[in-house]
């Protein structure tokens, strides 16, 4: 189809603001009857949506493991080659995921609840930013760049819903992510030989600045207190004080796209036409940028049947449809907000939202119900200047343990508890590294508390049936009040942290606040309410388990209901990982990519 070119021209340079297009969408074309025209045929062997964490090591690993084929990545966002490569610094890692053209801008919903300790007074927390990459390597490509896998354990939870489920047990991810990783550890030993990849195209090293003062000191700080020191988070055990590793390259920031995609897009072949003198089909990767996926295109010839057979998209302010050839998929890798949003805007969902959003229902899915978070709060304190290394990527430092559930503060035990479910990450700011963008006039340490393990679940809904809208994040924070405790006492324990030497004597640590209207209750009173809420790691939006079990795919990620569909990203997660969630969806993707080739195989 052509849309009129003098719409696209007048619109052009609007064309870069989401607002615009937004409006751009809804007068020029969201009315499908206008262009029902249709023309441009597209096909392809595997159609991936979206070139993100997930995506980008679906499309390599089947371009170089299946002969013969082709592969569309859509993706929304542009390469990551803008804004002078800021992107691929990791000393500016806090400040590439604010850059407004790499990400989606999601704002979530303003939430309210009486507070747990004082019934009578209800707390309101305000909607706020929840960035997520739109360009190549998605959110890979702004993250903190911290690698961390989670607990043995709770894979073998994804394992344990039932025999099929096998093929996601700890012996089974382990695989897959040492297949992904390229750890560049000197000298590793034995045991880190067991747990690591040394082949794989995801790189992975130890903090390129060392072990610097201030950083050192909250070391020792920590191991003042009895936690003890782990110098491999991703090994046998989880707990205690030490370095994270990272996915950093030579200095530079190592993106699913760095690693995977770009590998994929070597890979380029004629594949010659099996007709005399026919003309040869290209067996490559083709990435389109710029590319909004709309919704799924159903075979309308058997309804009942909900077979996937293309996508519509919408690529510079032209709705064009791609289709999958006999044997191929339509895989989406959205990330845990918009794929989501993409199987609803298809009419797979649940019942009452997409009724109110005019939208048909094909299958009545739990779709966006099991929205799992990493709920963060953050205590402030100033330090000496200049104690920080000026090319540090803000986060290197990782405390974890078991939290108390009382809002006590954690004791020995709980240091040496194997299952920790709480992590701390230090962030070291001063005003020329402006971690937070408001503490620009000291300098000073940022204790970021996460609860790995949370019991409050959030839920994600649409809010129209344009494409181009913002889903309704519901993100439930502290619903259930053991989260909140687990969070008090956590907070609690930073501030004695903050309080040991070498920081206290040396560095001149002296604690500023927390940033948590959650977190008052065991604060002094001396406290700011900015930044407490940032949370980076939703997953579970479209839940692998059976489907009396609240399920939207099945253990080989297959949407229940539906054929050639299936979802492979962050969204899948049953459970949300003890840990951070970038190394776990590459592990994810890598997982899928083998079932894929097994199932292309046998079909
Ligand atoms: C600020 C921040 C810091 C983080 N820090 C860490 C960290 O230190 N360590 C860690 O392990 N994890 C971290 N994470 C989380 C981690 O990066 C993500 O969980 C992971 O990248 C998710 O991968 P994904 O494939 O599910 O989604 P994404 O990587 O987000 O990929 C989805 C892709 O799909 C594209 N897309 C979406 N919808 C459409 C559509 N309709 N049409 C076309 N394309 C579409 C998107 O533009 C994007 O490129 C962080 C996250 C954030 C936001």
């Amino acid at each position: 189809m052509s849309q009129n070119p003098s719409i696209i021209e007048k619109h052009q340079e609007d064309l870069t603001n989401d607002a615009k297009i937004r409006e751009f969408w809804i007068k020029n074309v969201c009315d499908h009857n206008k262009h029902s025209n249709i023309k441009t045929k597209e096909i392809y062997d595997f159609i991936i949506v979206g070139a993100g964490t997930a995506g980008c090591v679906l499309a390599r690993e089947l371009i170089y493991c299946i002969p013969n084929i082709n592969i569309l990545v859509l993706e929304a966002g542009g390469p990551d080659v803008s804004s002078n490569g800021l992107v691929y610094l990791p000393c500016a890692s806090f400040k590439s995921f604010e850059v407004r053209d790499h990400d989606w801008g999601y704002i979530t919903q303003e939430q309210r609840k009486s507070s747990s300790v004082d019934p009578t007074k209800e707390l309101v927390m305000e909607g706020f930013s929840y960035p997520r990459g739109k360009i190549w390597g998605g959110t890979s490509s702004l993250n903190t760049m911290v690698y961390m896998r989670g607990q043995a354990k709770e894979y073998n939870d994804w394992a344990a819903q039932g025999p099929e489920y096998k093929i996601w047990d700890w012996d089974h991810c382990l695989e897959a992510f040492k297949a992904v990783e390229n750890n560049s550890r000197e000298k590793p030993d034995e045991t880190f030989k067991k747990f690591h990849g040394f082949n794989g195209l995801l790189h992975v090293q130890d903090s390129q600045t060392g072990i610097y003062d201030v950083m050192s000191g909250l070391i020792d700080a920590a191991k003042n207190l009895g936690i003890p020191h782990n110098d491999d988070f991703n090994g046998e055990r989880q707990n205690g004080v030490g370095k994270f590793q990272f996915t950093i390259k030579d200095g530079k920031r190592c993106s699913l796209a760095d690693g995977y995609l770009r590998d994929a897009l070597k890979k380029v072949e004629l594949h010659p036409d099996s007709k005399p003198n026919g003309f040869g089909k290209v067996v490559a990767v083709n990435v389109r940028s710029f590319a909004h996926v709309l919704d799924i295109i159903w075979d309308e010839e058997n309804k009942e049947e909900n077979i996937a057979i293309g996508v519509r998209y919408f690529c510079n302010g032209v709705i064009r449809e791609a289709f999958i050839a006999p044997k191929g998929e339509v895989i989406l890798c959205g990330g845990a907000i918009n794929s989501p949003q993409i199987l609803m805007l298809s009419g797979i969902g649940p019942k009452e939202n997409l009724k109110a959003n005019n939208i048909k229902v094909r299958k009545e899915l739990p779709v966006g119900r099991n929205l799992l978070e990493h709920p963060l709060c953050c205590i402030v304190a100033k330090s000496t200047p200049n104690a920080i290394h000026h090319w540090s990527n803000g986060a290197e430092v990782g405390i974890l343990f078991k939290a108390n559930v009382k809002g006590n503060i954690p004791c020995k035990e709980d240091f040496f508890d194997e299952n920790p479910d709480f992590q701390i990450t230090d962030g070291f700011f001063d005003p020329a590294i402006d971690l937070f963008n408001k503490h620009d006039k000291f300098h000073g340490i940022a204790l970021v508390c996460g609860l790995n393990v949370p019991s409050s679940v959030g839920y994600l809904e649409l809010n129209s049936s344009n494409p181009f809208d913002q889903p309704r994040i519901n993100l439930n924070y502290f619903e259930k009040s053991d989260d909140l405790y687990r969070m008090i006492s956590s907070l609690k324990l930073c501030r004695e942290i903050l309080k040991q030497p070498p920081l206290s004597t040396v560095y001149d640590v002296k604690e500023i606040g927390i940033n948590d209207e959650f977190g008052q209750w065991c604060t002094n009173g001396d406290m700011s309410d900015e930044d407490w809420e940032r949370s980076f790691h939703p997953c579970g939006t479209v839940k692998m388990a059976p489907e009396t079990k609240d399920g939207v795919v099945d253990h080989r990620l297959r949407v229940y209901g539906t054929k050639n569909l299936r979802v492979v990203d962050a969204s899948i997660f049953p459970y949300i990982p003890r840990g951070n969630t970038n190394a776990p969806t590459a592990m994810v993707a890598w997982r899928a990519s083998r079932l894929i080739i097994e199932d292309y195989k046998l079909s």
